[in-house]
């Protein structure tokens, strides 16, 4: 835990955590679900983008049955292991076997069955030649050259034997996921619950996006940048609206949050002024505060604190940009390890080459908004054009970049290298 400041100590006393060091403090306070307690059973057609609770293995072998991977006939190797145009073999057609409908017939030494693509294999074959090497005369065929031994032929189990593992748990199931599943049987599937996530908003000027502004208003965008951002996560928005500067009903509203929720996200009162009171009740309703402030523009004030074990907390600053940069930077990893994902929870950093001069205070790792594209197979960043202020989310439209100003350094050259984080 980091220092306890005074309610209204100077700001001096706040220690500024360095970006991964913060990402690893967040990390280890978060417990996954549980897979068994927090699982639940969804179908097939329900499952994409859910996390898997519950490794999968199949009971059946994949390919299910020795099979054709081409139109054509199904021999014995050795009948036309010498063919060639001028020495062609001629086989005598005992059967036709069309994909879905199960052989008949064992093919003899002389004999062929005509197959077409998916058809099982009958038996006494082993190879199948592709009719473009053959011409057909009634129940007759000539073999104009030879296959390679069992070419051709998709053997039971060649891709995968029942019984061994399939796919793990604390995957995010995708489109190549789910048809694995399918061809597995496998119609119902135990995953991962959502994880819940309250939202408050702090503030006395804050209305709803369809209320008529009053001078000094502003609206309550927080709330829906941050839900949506918890959806296109795969958790769950609670969202508790807008919550006003009074100490009795932010500690209301905070204390059913933590009750209700895995992860509770509020925006705003968390910096030094006289109605930030975040932290303050946070620690009067017996939160451990862990976090206090990052090294970190846009973003700097953000408390991190856990109740019992139960729930996470982040106070997040409420300028607009800071809101979604913690989110992204801070957030996201939480709810991603949270939500039972095994790999790949810290956000992705690429090299790119800035296509502009990058500019920062050097006091903290300074986060610009941006688009990241590849051009002729490498990354490019052009930042956006207007302010870089954490008030203008005007801009932070469409990003889906942010280049990285380490913290020491106060510029980087146009068409030199940057670390961006892909958002
Ligand atoms: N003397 C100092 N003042 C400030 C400092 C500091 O170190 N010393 N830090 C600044 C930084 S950096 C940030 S970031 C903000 C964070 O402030 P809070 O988290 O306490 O948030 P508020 O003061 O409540 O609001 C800040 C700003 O954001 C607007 N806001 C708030 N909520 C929403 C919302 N839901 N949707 C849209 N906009 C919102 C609010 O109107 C303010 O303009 O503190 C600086 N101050
Ligand atoms: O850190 Mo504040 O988020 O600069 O705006
Ligand atoms: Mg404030």
């Amino acid at each position: 835990m980091v220092g306890a400041r005074q309610c209204f100590a100077p700001t001096a006393v706040i220690k500024m955590l360095p970006a991964k060091e913060a990402e690893t403090i967040i990390l280890d306070l978060v417990q996954p679900l549980n897979s068994q307690q927090d699982a639940e059973i969804v179908s097939l057609e329900d499952a994409t983008e859910r996390i898997l609770a519950k490794a999968i293995a199949s009971e059946v072998d994949f390919p299910y049955w020795d099979n054709s991977a081409m139109d054509g006939y199904a021999v014995h190797y050795q009948d036309v292991a010498d063919c060639t145009p001028d020495n062609p073999v001629t086989l005598e057609i005992v059967e036709e076997i069309p994909a879905g409908y199960p052989p008949q017939k064992t093919i003899e030494s002389g004999q062929t069955a005509r197959i077409f693509t998916g058809a099982m294999l009958p038996s006494g074959a082993d190879t199948i030649v592709i009719q473009e090497n053959t011409q057909r005369e009634d129940n007759r065929v000539k073999i104009f050259a030879s296959p390679e031994a069992k070419q051709f032929v998709r053997y039971q189990g060649s891709y995968y034997q029942a019984g061994n593992p399939m796919l793990r748990s604390g995957i995010v199931l995708q489109a190549s996921d789910i048809a694995v599943l399918a061809t597995a049987q496998c119609t119902e599937l135990t995953v991962y619950r959502r994880p819940q996530v309250a939202i408050l908003s702090t503030g006395d000027e804050l209305v709803t996006p369809d209320t008529p502004l009053q001078p000094g208003q502003i609206v309550d965008s927080n709330q829906y940048a941050l839900a949506s951002f918890v959806k296109q996560n795969g958790g769950i928005p609670l969202c508790y609206g807008i919550i006003p500067d009074k100490p009795e009903a932010l500690k209301n509203a905070i204390e059913q949050a933590v009750n209700q929720a895995d992860i509770v996200l509020s925006t705003g009162g968390v910096s030094v002024g006289d109605y930030d009171y975040v932290d303050r009740i946070l620690a009067e309703l017996g939160g451990n505060i862990h976090i206090r402030s990052v090294a970190v523009k846009p973003g700097k004030p953000l408390t991190v604190a856990t109740f019992d074990n139960t729930c996470l907390y982040f106070g997040i600053p409420g300028n607009p940009v800071s809101a979604l940069v913690s989110c992204w930077r801070f957030v996201l990893p939480a709810l991603k390890k949270l939500s039972g994902i095994t790999d790949n929870v810290t956000p992705t950093f690429v090299k790119a080459t800035t296509q502009n001069p990058l500019k920062a205070g050097g006091k903290r790792e300074t986060y610009l908004w941006g688009t990241l594209e590849v051009i002729d197979g490498e990354y490019q960043f052009s930042i956006t054009g207007g302010s870089h202020q954490s008030a203008n989310l005007i801009n932070l439209a469409q990003t889906n970049g942010l280049a990285v100003v380490p913290m020491g350094e106060t510029s980087i050259e146009a068409g030199t290298e940057v670390m961006v984080m892909q958002v």
